[in-house]
């Protein structure tokens, strides 16, 4: 008996012009396009496996070995569904493939870092989800075309369907048909964009992504001027800069946007606070770094962004990363080594961490250890991959494997 079955896995991505508004909540249309970096898979990543049988007796997904409840009319169901449709079309056109899209499907996910912790793990999960099931039914589907169900997931997920510079334009057709990602460069016109997340609270977060942005919408007079008057232009800019590697401008547009989505949160009735402390003070210490660099005449070498949650993701050119790390782990004292995945440092480590000439160590105070937790560095990275049956999740009995 032949077994159906397939496996990939998907990345995160860090918009740098933020989706927050939906003009449509079911079929997840926002309100402003948005733009994100794909980080690497080999340090953060959704991997799963999707198996269709003739004896499943219903769709189950489990999510890092515990199952998952998919709900009728929610979003797990409408991806699924609508994957099905698109194999149904498949198996219209060739009558001697299996029937797939009429056999249940077991569906096994694992993220290799912390799930809804403002890590955009909702990003990662749905795009390998999507992926997984476009392996296991042979679609001809292009990954725009895939981002439009993925996007039905999570919005943001759509934009983990390819590598690189990732776009996700809005669109304008009310059944969602234009809403879709695509490239805007691949990783390789700008491998040397490297990302360093600093993990201030990997706890589940207060108020949603999803639920926010609806509040936002529903009340904030400034989501309207930005989605109307900022955006456009934003996206237009960032663009540019990425084709340039400019990361002058690429770092000024990213900083800016952030900061106009915390903007609306708090603009937002009764207001939204992502940004804690911690927070406010890693944007102190990127915002002297950068001006330290600008007086000795030289151009802005980091930019700090923040989603739904006080973590804050600092792109900078590779060049840069051990400064940042020494300057960080300065005021923010690790309880574990720094995993130093591209060896910046020798045997000694990070230590004690350091400042650049000219600093103003007055910008903020040291903190006790940790109040970041992590760091981790990774880097831009490509789109979701086709992994082998070796890397299997799902048992014989089509349940979750055990993992080590
Ligand atoms: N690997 C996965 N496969 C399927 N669904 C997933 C997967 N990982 C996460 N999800 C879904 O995404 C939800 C978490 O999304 P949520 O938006 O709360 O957090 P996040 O994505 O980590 O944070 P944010 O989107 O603010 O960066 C999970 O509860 C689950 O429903
Ligand atoms: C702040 C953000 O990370 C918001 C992400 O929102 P989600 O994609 O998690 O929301 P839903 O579409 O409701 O699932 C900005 C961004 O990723 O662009």
């Amino acid at each position: 008996m032949s077994v159906y079955q397939a496996t990939a896995s998907a990345p995160v991505n860090i918009a740098c012009i933020k989706y927050w508004g939906k003009r449509d909540t079911k079929l997840i249309l926002p309100t402003n396009s948005s733009l994100s970096v794909t980080l690497d898979q080999d340090h953060l990543r959704s991997t799963t496996t999707s198996r269709a049988d003739p004896s499943f007796e219903q769709d189950l997904l489990w999510l890092n070995g515990a199952e998952d409840e998919i709900k009728p009319g929610g979003r797990l169901e409408t991806c699924i569904s609508e994957m099905k449709k698109l194999r149904a079309a498949v198996e219209a056109k060739s009558p001697n493939e299996p029937k797939l899209s009429e056999f249940k499907v077991h569906i096994a996910s694992y993220n290799n870092f912390p799930t809804a912790a403002g890590l955009a793990s909702s990003a990662s999960g749905f795009a390998a989800l999507v992926s997984s099931l476009a392996v296991l039914y042979k679609l001809p589907a292009t990954p725009s075309q895939l981002s439009l169900i993925a996007r039905q997931g999570s919005g943001s997920a759509c934009r983990s369907l390819f590598g690189g510079f990732v776009a996700w334009e809005m669109g304008t057709r009310a059944d969602g048909s234009d809403s879709l990602a695509i490239e805007v460069a691949p990783r390789e016109h700008w491998p040397d964009i490297h990302a360093l997340i600093c993990v201030v609270n990997d706890a589940k977060k207060g108020t949603s992504s999803t639920s926010g942005m609806q509040r936002t919408v529903e009340t904030s007079e400034l989501l309207q001027h930005r989605i109307t008057h900022v955006v456009p232009a934003r996206m237009r800019a960032i663009s540019a800069a990425i084709t340039a590697r400019d990361f002058d401008a690429f770092a000024r547009i990213t900083m800016q946007d952030s900061n106009q989505f915390h903007a609306v949160a708090l603009d937002t009735d009764p207001p939204i606070f992502y940004l804690n402390d911690v927070s406010r003070a890693i944007i102190a210490l990127v915002v002297e770094y950068n001006r330290v660099s600008v007086a000795a005449g030289g151009k802005l070498k980091a930019a700090y962004t923040y989603d739904a949650g006080p973590n804050a993701v600092i792109y900078t050119a590779k060049e840069n990363v051990k400064e940042i790390v020494s300057l960080i782990v300065k005021y923010f004292p690790q309880a574990d080594a720094f995993k130093d995945p591209f060896k910046l440092f020798g045997t000694a480590g990070v230590g004690e961490g350091s400042v650049v000439e000219g600093f103003n160590t007055n910008v903020a105070k040291k903190f006790e250890v940790g109040a970041v937790k992590t760091l981790i560095h990774t880097r831009v990275g490509d789109g979701p991959r086709t992994l082998g049956e070796e890397e299997s999740l799902l048992g014989e009995d089509g349940t979750p494997k055990t993992l080590a």
